[in-house]
């Protein structure tokens, strides 16, 4: 039947009404949402999504997380509202009893489908806890402590590094760059049993895609709001080849991100599926030593498909990687900025160390434990500079979620709940829960790694904070809490134990207040 042009105009119509009648409806049950406090939009076309997210004013977002309380209403583009919630009560309830209604945005899950392939960031609901099932094991620490060896090796490659780059005292070194590296190649070898290459060098065109995936979304970060609309109208096959002929450089750029990290990916999986049948000696003797993440994987269940595990590969080492890096440089940048805290910690290591008559090599992952004032730098870092400050998710249906602190109502009278309709974004506003000066005191805002060496005060721990580490929220809770997160702390142990007992941070003369997307990042080394 040939379809004319007015059915055609009629069906464009229908999926238009199609497409605003459910943000129309929730604008007009946002009501109560617009009396929380927060900052006054400049325009209700853009509202004040885009300085929000933009990473060259962190100022401003770091504002808005911490200055309005623990509920902040964000104007979203044409009237739409969010809210971003720092209050343990509503948090708890969202990541608990409420986990079901509060879930990824699709968009968000959607562009990571489409591009990476299907790993947990990817999936939602029954499918994500079927997927996290088969990973949570990998993570155990009987794993964690067989790759302590490996972090090891790497952090001596990146001392033996910086010693080439830095032979006289006072030279200036990007540090930020090596420790970018150093995560990667850590992540590589004991997550996918892959090496990157040398420290030395840039990388391969694997690392450079996952380096440019960030940026390259940025670009795109506007239209893939509209991924889920459009992958319901068009088959996938039909995509693929618009984003082979669209003249849009950076949908084209993003394609090639994806081939790229997909045909690596496969040839490493390929290569340790050969390994695995030609049994656990072979696997042994390839760059994981068959201890990484893929090949316990393979071993746990060897009849994942190629798909998944080709998606869980991609999203473990993007989610791995940039988050620990940054938290790596962070921790150096405050040493250099606080010498009475590093000789503190050289100290405590060095007596751990050549005190006790011990190499590196000889400290395994429990004696990494009980190193109290490392412990209490990570900790203390961890919570004042989480990489992630929110973590997005959407209401899937109505929802009303209790609240600890009430907000105004109409009438300015105390609120002690908040109604939530269908398709409001709700960002978990992890800055503002790890600074609250009501649960942490009036020093909140500042780095003290002593507050972790005497005993937490009773707000901390009365305040019921949802937290899988040191009663912060930076690797989140519940269902989609930081799967690696102990790995990523092993790392950042290994990596400055290393880096400490080496050389002597210093802050550049020019130093200034660094910003997280601007760290400084040349330090002189001895
Ligand atoms: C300091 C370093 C890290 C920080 C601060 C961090 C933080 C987080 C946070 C906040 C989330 C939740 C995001 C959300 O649900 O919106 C998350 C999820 C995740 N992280 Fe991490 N992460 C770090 C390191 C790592 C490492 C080393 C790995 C893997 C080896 C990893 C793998 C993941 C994965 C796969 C998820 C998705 C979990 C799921 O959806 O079930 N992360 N991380």
């Amino acid at each position: 039947m040939a379809i004319t042009s007015a059915s055609f105009i009629a069906l464009i119509c229908a999926l238009v009404v199609l497409s605003i009648l459910p943000p129309v409806r929730r604008r007009l049950k946002q009501r109560s949402l617009r009396n929380v406090p927060g900052p006054i939009s400049p325009s209700f076309w853009t509202g004040i999504a885009k300085e929000l997210h933009s990473p060259f004013d962190m100022r401003f977002r770091e504002h808005v997380l911490t200055s309005y309380g623990r509920a902040v209403r964000i104007a979203m583009p044409l009237g739409d509202v969010a809210i971003a919630l720092s209050d343990p009560v509503a948090v708890g309830t969202m990541l608990g009893r409420h986990r079901e209604v509060f879930e990824l945005p699709v968009w968000f899950s959607e562009t990571m489908n489409a591009v990476w392939g299907p790993g947990l960031m990817s999936v939602q609901g029954k499918e994500h806890s079927l997927q996290r099932r088969l990973l949570n094991p990998a993570f155990a620490v009987r794993h964690l402590r067989d790759m302590v060896p490996i972090f090891n090796r790497v952090s001596k490659e990146l001392v033996d590094v910086l010693r080439k780059e830095a032979p006289e005292p006072g030279t200036e070194v990007d540090i930020a760059q090596y420790l970018s590296r150093y995560t990667l190649e850590s992540i590589g070898r004991t997550g996918l049993g892959y090496t990157f290459g040398s420290l030395e060098s840039h990388g391969t065109d694997y690392s450079r895609a996952l380096k440019e995936f960030g940026p390259t979304l940025m670009r795109l970060h506007h239209w893939r709001l509209y991924l889920p609309l459009v992958r319901r109208i068009f088959p996938r096959s039909w995509l693929r080849w618009a984003t082979e002929v669209l003249p849009w450089a950076a949908l084209r750029h993003m394609r090639g991100i994806s081939d790229n990290v997909y045909m690596t990916s496969l040839e490493v999986l390929q290569r340790k599926r050969e390994l695995l049948k030609q049994g656990d000696e072979s696997l042994s003797s390839d760059i994981g030593e068959g201890k990484d993440l893929i090949s316990i994987l393979l071993r746990l269940d060897a009849t994942v498909s190629d798909e998944n595990l080709i998606g869980h590969m991609s999203l473990l080492t993007l989610g791995a990687t940039d988050t620990t890096s940054t938290m790596l440089s962070r921790v150096i940048e405050l040493l250099a900025r606080h010498p009475d805290a590093q000789g503190k910690l050289r100290r405590e290591l060095t007596e751990a160390t050549a005190g006790a008559g011990r190499s590196l090599a000889d400290i395994d992952y429990e004696a990494y434990l009980n190193l109290p004032y490392l412990d209490a730098i990570i900790r203390e870092t961890v919570r004042l500079y989480p990489p992630l400050q929110i973590a997005p998710r959407v209401a899937e249906s109505d929802a009303v979620l209790p609240l600890g602190t009430p907000v105004p109502d109409a009438q300015g009278q105390p609120c002690h709940e908040l109604f939530i309709p269908a398709g409001t974004i709700v960002w978990i506003n992890i800055f503002g829960l790890n600074r609250d000066k009501d649960t942490w005191g009036p020093d909140a805002n500042e780095w003290k790694p002593e507050r972790w060496l005497a005993p937490l005060p009773p707000s901390v721990s009365d305040a019921h904070i949802p937290s899988i580490y040191a009663h912060t929220a930076s690797f989140l809770a519940g269902p989609r809490a930081c799967i690696g997160y102990n790995m990523a702390l092993t790392v950042m142990r290994i990596a400055i134990t290393h880096l400490v007992l080496s050389f002597d941070f210093a802050r550049r003369s020019y130093g200034g207040t660094a910003e997280l997307s601007r760290l400084p990042s040349k330090a002189p080394l001895p």
